[in-house]
């Protein structure tokens, strides 16, 4: 069994290796979203100065520059010093790499001293309720749910509205396969073909409750070896099975469908961060969210965690949709003073240039009609219904950074996190307070 009672707890294998990772940057960044495209051309305009950047051209963005806007000469370091950061611990490991066998997503730190203390200048939106009831061992806790009910106004999703697509893409499970992680839990790996774009898009499912419809219908020909092979089989696969469906299938689908039905499951829609889910990075809380959801996910059922399982639905939708290139600017550009939303604008792309569609979709293929969804972020809770509510949020469960939790010891700690986190609260809406207790 795996030890989900320690606050490493991790997917990730003790020795990184970037190349195997599915979070490994995809050939090609022609999102279909309506960002433009971020490939370097001859033809591409040159970066504009600050001041001529055109807000407009962005109108449903949060945050709107200036026309003066020029990035703030301070260092983005500095941000941290107006964070409420007291329940970080600057004497905690000072390597950015973790040691072999360590989780490197727990306990980074900065080289520069980081402060203790808030500044009372920035007091940031709270949402009730949303605080991670209290343990002596905050790893093993289950998340509490907010309920959800985006038909109102003020049904805990934020008042931003999404961009929905009028019809939903069409998705295809093209195969999936069993995959034994570090931890000892096992997930089925789903991979999708889409009608949006070329990008192979994934369903990381736990448990064995949820089926896809499109990878499980039979095709045209094909044999059951073919079946075994794309993973469209019930039970498990053991050398020399030759059939796909158990001798007793008809009351076992009964049962699980049944289950699926009656338990909202844990859902995650998370988008591809090469950075922070492969090389390290501090700079976000990216990869720390896809081991939380997963670690929530493979919590033994209580009656508080009543639905085990749940599913990541995985979007290579890298920098929110402008690709690793531009992400990489967007970085240079946050060195060079602007927070993560402005350094957006700068390139000329909208802050958040994301859309949930196909999450949606693939959510539908897999029979999840209610979800519980782990998110800060409203614009996930709204745009993942779909145009026709083809999926319901019944409650949303906040991602509290591990490092803001009282009790903790892991987390990812840096100015540079601090400064990202605080900018999605104050600019983008993210429902979080700073330093939820725990
Ligand atoms: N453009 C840009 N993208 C970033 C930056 N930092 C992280 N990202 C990307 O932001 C995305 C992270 O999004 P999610 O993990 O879905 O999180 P979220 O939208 O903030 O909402 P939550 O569900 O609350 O986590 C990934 O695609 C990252 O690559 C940044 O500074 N600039």
């Amino acid at each position: 069994m795996p030890d989900l009672n320690s606050p490493q707890w991790s997917l990730r294998p003790p020795s990184p290796q970037p190349s195997s990772s599915p979070s490994s940057p995809p050939a090609s960044h022609s999102d279909a979203i309506p960002a433009r495209s971020s490939k370097a051309s001859p033809t591409t305009p040159p970066l504009p100065h600050p001041s001529a950047v055109q807000p407009a051209e962005h109108d449903d963005e949060v945050h709107k520059l200036p026309p003066f806007y020029s990035p703030r000469p301070i260092p983005v370091s500095r941000a941290i010093s107006e964070l409420d950061l007291n329940s970080l611990d600057s004497h905690q490991s000072r390597s950015r790499i973790a040691s072999p066998g360590q989780s490197s997503r727990a306990g980074n730190d900065t080289d520069s001293e980081l402060p203790g203390l808030v500044s009372p200048a920035f007091t940031p939106p709270s949402t009730p309720g949303i605080s991670t009831p209290s343990s002596r061992d905050p790893a093993t806790r289950p998340a509490k749910s907010v309920p959800v009910d985006s038909t109102t106004a003020d049904g805990g999703c934020g008042s931003k509205k999404p961009k929905l697509l009028k019809k939903l893409p069409e998705v295809n499970c093209i195969v999936r396969a069993r995959i034994p992680t570090t931890t000892g839990t096992e997930m089925f790996l789903h991979l999708y073909h889409n009608s949006e774009d070329n990008k192979e898009h994934l369903a990381i499912v736990f448990g064995d409750k949820i089926r896809s419809r499109s990878l499980d219908a039979v095709r045209p020909g094909e044999t059951e070896m073919d079946r075994l092979i794309r993973g469209a089989y019930t039970g498990r696969l053991y050398p020399g099975r030759t059939t796909s469906e158990l001798a007793d299938k008809s009351g076992q689908r009964s049962k699980e469908e049944q289950v699926v039905k009656d338990q909202a499951p844990l859902v995650r829609i998370h988008s591809e961060c090469y950075t922070g889910e492969t090389v390290w990075s501090a700079r976000c809380d990216c990869g720390e969210q896809l081991d939380e959801a997963a670690r929530l996910m493979s919590l033994p059922p209580s009656p508080s965690n009543p639905s085990n399982g749940g599913v990541i639905i995985y979007l290579r939708q890298e920098g929110r949709g402008i690709g690793l290139s531009e992400k990489l600017k967007a970085y240079n550009l946050q060195d060079l003073g602007s927070d993560t939303v402005e350094a957006n604008l700068l390139l000329r792309h909208p802050a958040d240039a994301r859309s949930y569609g196909l999450a949606t979709a693939m959510l539908v293929d897999l029979g999840v009609k209610e979800i519980r969804l782990l998110t800060n972020n409203p614009d996930k809770v709204r745009a993942v219904e779909g145009p026709n509510r083809e999926v319901v949020v019944k409650e949303r469960v906040a991602m509290i950074p591990l490092a803001w939790r009282k009790g903790s010891v892991g987390g990812i700690r840096s100015a540079e996190v601090g400064g990202y986190l605080k900018t999605k609260i104050e600019k983008m809406g993210h429902m979080l307070q700073m330093n939820e207790a725990g």
